[in-house]
Parts: structure tokens; C-alpha cells; sequence
């Protein structure tokens, strides 16, 4: 980075960030950066340890794994420095500028410090429990529990040979940059499923299907329907392919260069598929429509910049982010979090958000870490994929809405469901980003439930008698019946919970531990972070905090 004296805005400095973006781009800051964090991390890890009971975390005995979790370094990073200098920002309402130091690292300062004396050095004993953030792979769980659930619907439909045909085969034009999905998702559904197929049936029809598709493919597109993108190739004679961001469940994402703009821009590949390319529409009518009503661009969602057909594919072009929330959390914040100030800023631009969808009336419907991305300097985020959205008035119930982990109860009840449900989504967000662990780890909807009343309390039998799923989870007389699985014979069943009415593992605890050392002033933020997230993540739905009333909330407006 150059020595130079570097200009802040009121957010950069509220974050302690400085304002010059080619510090990232070029290598060695950002590796001094990381080391720096390393070692921290590293410090830390080695002072917790003293205080670890010899026992292993219970997840960890559960998996059989070690409990050390492996070191993030920064070499392995993609290099992102194609993307452009981050405009200035002018957020609303921006909360009064805070002390920081222009000669902080960008990047160091999402990380919580223990030399500010404030954010936590000892993660509450408890969170080593809790699986990591960092390590959860959204989009394999989601596509493990929509297949279990379309199989459960559809059963035998024609769609079984459609899905059959996406089981198969790893894409062998191996292009750079692609993020790999974990191949063991500690997370998946395990006990919920009756009605899923054995897995030696499975792998006959993924066989027999991909010896029919192998013949029948494109080739520019890979058996699944993807886009086979070639680096430096160029798409629709404008766009030179610079990198692969990596692929979800319906597209696959690359970075390109755009020639006619000459600036980097992302792509979004919809794969090959009729109903995908209709989502994929009904996605470039939302963003079109959301923009419209943004036209300064100060809500904090993706812009769409056109979109075309390519060999068969819709191609969306977005302007170019630098990573999503959960890589941010992996570089910066694995197992501990981002420091307050950080998720004040990120909370008050998820707000403004999602206060444009109401007021456009769309519903996100899969708000994660993964679909919130940051800009280079990590100062701004947009809300991003809005695959999922779809306008209020679509709203019927449909239990697998939402990934799993950030799905509100009353998706999972068959309550009818609005605007809260991306609130509740935020709130889980919240939690993740601050403690770096996920909130609500249910296996299934059952268990969701479970861990939500562990945390929240019980759900008022009022809120339980309007929703239509209410009786797969609850007997006659409302008591919660768990579905766990036996430990002597493997099976699931399913034993009545009393469900105590007091939280046993209440937010509070978990976001302040006892053993917590802060001063006044960041324990007052803290207790005011924890009343935001109370009010973010009620039962009810009709008394969850709308995101006008966030925006007013005192985490908000009265920063320290
Ligand atoms: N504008 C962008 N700039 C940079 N990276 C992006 C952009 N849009 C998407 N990405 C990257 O691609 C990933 C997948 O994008 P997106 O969620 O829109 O696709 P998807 O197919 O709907 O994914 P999923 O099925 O997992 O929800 C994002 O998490 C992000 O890492």
C-alpha cells in the first residue's frame, strides 16, 4: 500500500477502514494482512486451548474429527484484483463517524481484535460446539433436501430422469478459479427422509442416465447443463471469461472482462434447462424492477446490468463483487466472527435492502451469507441472487422455502408467511457474521424447530393452531414430538419433548458468555446488538421487527 495519506468517508472510518482500494490489488499488503491475522488467530487459538476442558467438542466427537480447525490462509485466495476500485460510499443514514486508524489494514479490521480490548478473546465454551460458519456448504444441503423433497412430491415423475441425469460427473474441462464444494456435508439430513432411495438404487439410475446424456450433450455444456466456460473465451463478442466464481443450483457464475466497458463484470450461466431459464427470467424481471426503483443505487442490491441468450443459456450480467459473506467470514472471521462495527454496517445495509424488496413487494426467500456479497474493500454489500424471490402475493405454503439453516418457523409450520421470513433470515445472518458459528443447525425441519425453541423459547399455541404442518411436529395437545434417531438400533423415532417455556440456550448467552471481559461501553453495544437480533428473530411473525424499524433501532443510530 502507498504511504499516502488516505481520505476516509464516515463509514470507512466507522469501520476502520482506509479508503484506498489498491491496497488489495496489489499482493504483498494483503498477505502482511493475513499474516498478521494468522498469527492473531493463531494466539488466540493457543490461549483457548489452555482453558479447553480435555473433553472434545461434542460435534467433533460426533463426526470423529479433530477439533482443530484448519488454518485459512490467504495464498489459496483467487486472485480478485481484476475488480474495479470501489465507488465511494454515501449510506443513509450512516451511523457518526468512529476513531479508527487510517494505517489499519482493510482487512485486518473486520477481524475481531483483542488489542481493542473489546471483542472477544475466549469464545464462550459453548461455541466450541457449535459448528463453524466457514465450513458450511448451503448449496450441496439445499440440493440434498429439494431433491428429497421434490422425490417426496413428485415421487416417480417424469422429473426423476431429469434429476437422475444431474447426479452425474465432475466437469473435466477444469477451468481456474472454481470453488469447490466440500465433498462431506457434515450438515445434511440424515434421519428425516422415509421416502428417500436406497443409495444403490441410486447410483444405477445416475449410471443409466449418464451413458443417455453423455450422447445426447452439447459440447459446450456439461451433463448437468452447465456451461462449459474456456478461459480468455469470448461471450456474446463483448465479454472475455476471466474466471470461474464457482456454481450453484442453477447457474454457474464466471468473472469476464467487459471489452465494450472495459471493466470486469460477473456472469451469471443459467444452466440449460426450461424451468431454470424461466426462474432465470422471472429473476431478470425482479432485479430489472428493484433497479428501477433504486435508480441512485443506495439500496444494497446486486445490479443487473443486461442480460442475453448465449448457446442456449440466459446469461445475467452483473456488476462485479468481489465475495460473498461466508468467504469473507472464512478469511476473516473464521470460528470467531467479525468485529461489531462491521456487522453494524452490514446490518444497516441488509435493512436498506430489504426495505426496497417490501417496498416492491418480492420476497428474497434464500437470504445467507453465500447470497450477500462485498465489494473489494468489504465496506459495501448487495444483496444478491434473487433466484428465489418472488412477489408477495406468491406466497403459498412450502415447507423447503429458504435454506435450511435460515428458514423462520413459520415456512417450516405452514403459517402463512410474509416479509418476515427474510427478516428471521437477517437475524440468522446476524448471529453467524458476529460469532462466526451458524445459529439454528437442524438436521431436518423437526430438529429445526427443536434448536429454535432450544434458543427462542416455546412457540404461543396460538401461532401453532393457524399453521397447516403444525400436526407433523406437535401431538393433540401441542407437546413437540422429536424425531432422533435410536442409538442402539439406528432408527428414527419419535419421543414427546417437553419443551421448557425458558430458553435453555438463549441468545444472550450465546452471543455474551459469562466469562466474557468488556468494558461498558462495548457491552452496552453488545446487549443492544442482542436486543436488535431478539426482535429480528421473534416467533411470532407479525411482531418481527420490519426493516424501517431497524433502521431506527438504537445498534443502528447510536454508535459509540
Ligand atoms: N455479481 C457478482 N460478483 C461476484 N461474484 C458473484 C456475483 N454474483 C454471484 N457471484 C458468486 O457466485 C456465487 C453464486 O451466485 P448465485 O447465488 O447468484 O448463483 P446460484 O446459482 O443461484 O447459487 P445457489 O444455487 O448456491 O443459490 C455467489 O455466492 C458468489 O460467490
Amino acid at each position: 500500500m502507498n504511504a499516502k495519506t488516505i481520505e476516509q468517508t464516515p463509514l470507512q472510518q466507522q469501520l476502520g477502514l482506509n479508503g484506498d482500494s489498491t491496497s488489495i490489488d496489489s499482493t504483498s499488503p494483503v498477505l502482511d494482512a493475513a499474516a498478521v491475522i494468522e498469527a492473531r488467530r493463531k494466539r488466540r487459538e493457543a490461549i483457548k486451548n489452555q482453558y479447553r476442558t480435555q473433553a472434545p467438542p461434542l460435534l467433533v466427537q460426533a463426526l470423529g474429527a479433530t477439533s482443530e480447525v484448519p488454518s485459512n490462509s490467504l495464498s489459496t485466495t483467487p486472485n480478485r484484483s481484476v475488480s474495479p476500485s470501489p465507488a465511494p460510499l454515501s449510506v443513509p443514514g450512516t451511523p457518526t463517524a468512529m476513531e479508527s486508524s487510517a494505517t489499519h489494514s482493510p482487512l485486518s479490521n473486520l477481524t475481531k481484535d483483542e488489542a481493542a480490548g473489546s471483542d472477544d478473546m475466549f469464545g464462550s465454551p459453548r461455541d466450541e460446539d457449535e459448528p463453524s460458519a466457514a465450513d458450511y456448504d448451503p448449496t450441496a444441503d439445499m440440493q440434498d433436501e429439494r431433491a428429497r423433497h421434490d422425490k417426496r412430491m413428485f415421487k416417480e415423475d417424469e422429473r426423476s430422469e431429469e434429476k437422475a441425469g444431474q447426479q452425474v460427473l465432475e466437469q473435466t474441462n477444469a477451468p481456474i478459479e472454481t470453488k469447490k464444494h466440500d465433498e462431506f456435508d457434515m450438515f445434511a439430513e440424515e434421519d428425516d427422509d422415509m421416502f428417500a432411495e436406497q443409495p444403490t438404487q441410486k447410483s444405477k439410475v445416475a449410471t443409466a442416465a449418464r451413458t443417455l446424456d453423455q450422447g445426447m450433450m452439447d459440447n459446450w455444456d456439461d451433463a448437468d447443463g452447465y456451461y462449459l466456460t474456456t478461459l480468455r473465451e469470448k461471450i456474446d463478442d463483448r465479454y472475455e471469461v476471466t474466471a470461474n466464481l464457482g456454481r450453484g443450483m442453477f447457474a454457474s457464475v464466471i468473472r469476464a472482462i467487459d471489452t465494450k466497458a472495459d471493466k470486469p463484470v460477473a456472469i451469471k450461466i443459467i444452466r440449460n434447462n426450461e424451468s431454470m431459464k424461466k426462474a432465470g427470467h422471472k429473476e431478470v424481471d425482479i432485479l430489472k424492477d428493484l433497479a428501477a426503483n433504486d435508480p441512485d443505487d443506495r439500496k444494497h442490491v446486486v445490479r443487473l446490468l443486461r442480460s442475453f441468450e448465449h448457446k442456449g443459456h440466459l446469461c445475467m450480467v452483473f456488476e462485479n463483487m468481489d465475495m460473498n459473506l461466508r468467504e469473507v467470514l472464512k478469511k476473516f472471521g473464521r470460528e470467531i466472527g467479525l468485529n461489531l462495527k462491521a456487522i453494524r454496517a452490514y446490518s444497516q445495509q441488509l435493512f436498506l435492502g430489504l426495505s426496497l424488496l417490501r417496498k416492491c413487494q418480492y420476497l428474497h426467500a434464500d437470504l445467507k451469507p453465500d447470497n450477500i456479497l462485498a465489494d473489494e474493500s468489504r465496506m459495501k454489500i448487495k444483496i444478491a441472487d434473487l433466484g428465489s424471490a418472488s412477489p408477495i402475493t406468491e406466497n403459498a405454503t412450502a415447507p423447503y422455502l429458504v435454506s435450511r439453516f435460515y428458514r423462520a418457523p413459520e415456512v417450516i409450520l405452514g403459517i402463512d408467511y410474509d416479509y418476515g421470513i427474510d427478516m428471521w433470515s437477517v437475524g440468522c445472518t446476524l448471529f453467524e457474521l458476529y460469532t462466526g458459528k451458524i445459529l439454528f443447525t437442524g438436521r431436518n425441519n423437526n430438529n429445526m424447530l427443536k434448536t429454535i425453541m432450544e434458543c427462542r423459547g416455546k412457540f404461543p399455541h396460538k401461532l401453532l393452531r393457524k399453521g397447516s404442518l403444525t400436526y407433523e411436529y406437535f401431538d393433540d395437545l401441542l407437546n413437540f414430538k422429536s424425531q432422533e434417531q435410536d442409538k442402539a438400533t439406528g432408527r428414527i423415532v419419535t419421543r414427546n419433548i417437553d419443551i421448557k417455556a425458558k430458553p435453555v440456550r438463549d441468545l444472550r448467552s450465546r452471543l455474551i458468555p459469562k466469562d466474557r471481559r468488556l468494558n461498558e461501553q462495548d457491552k452496552k453495544e453488545l446487549e443492544s446488538f442482542v436486543d436488535l437480533l431478539d426482535k429480528c428473530l421473534d416467533l411470532r411473525p407479525d411482531k418481527r421487527i420490519t426493516p424501517t424499524e431497524a433502521l431506527k433501532h438504537p445498534f443502528i443510530t447510536k454508535a459509540k
